[in-house]
């Protein structure tokens, strides 16, 4: 029998969206391969009850429910999984694409002899084991796999949209796991959580993202950005430039070398749409760009283009933005 493990991150005791997407997207890819079943993984204290609510589908949750496990640890986490991966004989393992699946599944291949495929992946009618591929060289070409191990590690990046849906539709149970030693847990010094800006949104997360490039013209250029992020909800990205000059932190990188992102609404204001930009927006919902050169790649992704400069178009389109919100 085929079981697979999802593996359900959790921030300050909240689930992550990112999360609650890839576990979907598993009953789907459970659905086209016959007879596979779904099971979850929670580290650390989340509302047992809002678990249950959060996840479509009929599956296991098995919750490791301390709260020395709130923040991720490597070595706790590493062997929390491995625990589980062998006791119930999981065949493929799930993560969604973050900076903490990035650092712990690597390991976790190792250390299970497990495939690890990560990316962009998608499923097609075959299912698991021999039906996933993913878009390679920036969405030019299309590269399928085969895991050549019993047990494979997939990372899955967000689907377009991120539409969470309700768990109307099935029955998920939440299970305590059994309490795992601990022995080498004092090879940990500390672990810090460092928190850029209170109440910043992360671009993985966001439902809309209002990003920004070389055209916005320096840091202080941003504070637009940040005054219509703020009036939408959404939360700041920005391109390779903007980061490299130092005007916006690295988690806010969008692209090849930075985040994945799949808002359902996406702004790119000085952006001019390079490969390795778009890379990073392959799921976003509707694409709104404002640039000042109208022949700029990023109007061939566009749906909606302004031709304009961003530093004239912005203050009109957040005054624009305030009026309507004062009228709703
Ligand atoms: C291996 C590799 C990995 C990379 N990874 C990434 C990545 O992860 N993410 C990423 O973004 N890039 C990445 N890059 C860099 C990428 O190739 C581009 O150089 C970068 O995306 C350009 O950033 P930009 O669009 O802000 O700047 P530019 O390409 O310089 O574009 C600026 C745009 O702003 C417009 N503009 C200028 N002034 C105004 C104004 N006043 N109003 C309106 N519009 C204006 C211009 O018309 C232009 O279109 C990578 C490159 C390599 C080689």
């Amino acid at each position: 029998m085929t079981k697979f493990l999802v593996f359900l991150e959790q921030r300050e005791g909240v689930l992550k969206k990112s999360s609650i997407d890839a576990w979907n997207r598993v009953q789907e890819i459970a659905a086209l391969s016959a007879g596979a079943i779904v099971t979850g993984l929670l580290a650390g204290p989340v509302d047992r009850q809002r678990i249950g609510d959060l996840l479509a589908g009929d599956g296991v949750v098995y919750h490791a429910n301390e709260e020395r496990l709130r923040p991720y640890q490597q070595e706790s986490y590493t062997r929390l999984v491995t625990s589980l991966v062998k006791q119930e004989s999981i065949s493929a393992l799930f993560f969604a694409d973050s900076s903490l699946s990035r650092d712990l599944a690597p390991r976790l291949s190792v250390l299970l002899k497990a495939s690890l495929l990560s990316g962009d992946l998608l499923f097609n009618r075959q299912g698991y084991p021999d039906g996933s591929f993913r878009p390679v060289y920036s969405g030019l070409a299309t590269a399928s796999f085969s895991p050549q191990r019993n047990i494979s590690i997939y990372t899955l990046s967000p689907s377009r949209g991120m539409v969470i849906r309700s768990s109307a539709d099935g029955t998920v149970q939440v299970m305590p796991t059994a309490q795992y030693h601990h022995s080498s847990d004092n090879l940990l010094a500390e672990v810090r959580r460092i928190v850029l800006r209170q109440n910043s949104l992360d671009i993985a997360e966001a439902g809309i993202i209002v990003a920004g490039g070389r055209g916005m013209g320096s840091s202080a250029g941003f504070a637009l950005l940040e005054e219509l992020a703020a009036l939408l909800g959404g939360a700041v990205g920005a391109s390779r430039f903007a980061v490299d000059e130092g005007w916006r932190p690295h988690a806010e990188q969008i692209g090849q070398t930075g985040k994945t992102v799949a808002p359902q609404l996406y702004f790119a204001c000085g952006v001019s749409g390079a490969p390795q930009h778009l890379a990073g927006i392959a799921s976003a919902g509707i694409v709104v760009a404002i640039n000042s050169d109208p022949d700029a790649s990023i109007f061939q992704v566009a749906d909606f283009g302004i031709v304009g400069d961003v530093h004239l178009v912005l203050p009109k389109l957040i005054e624009a933005l305030k009026e309507f919100l004062k009228k709703k």
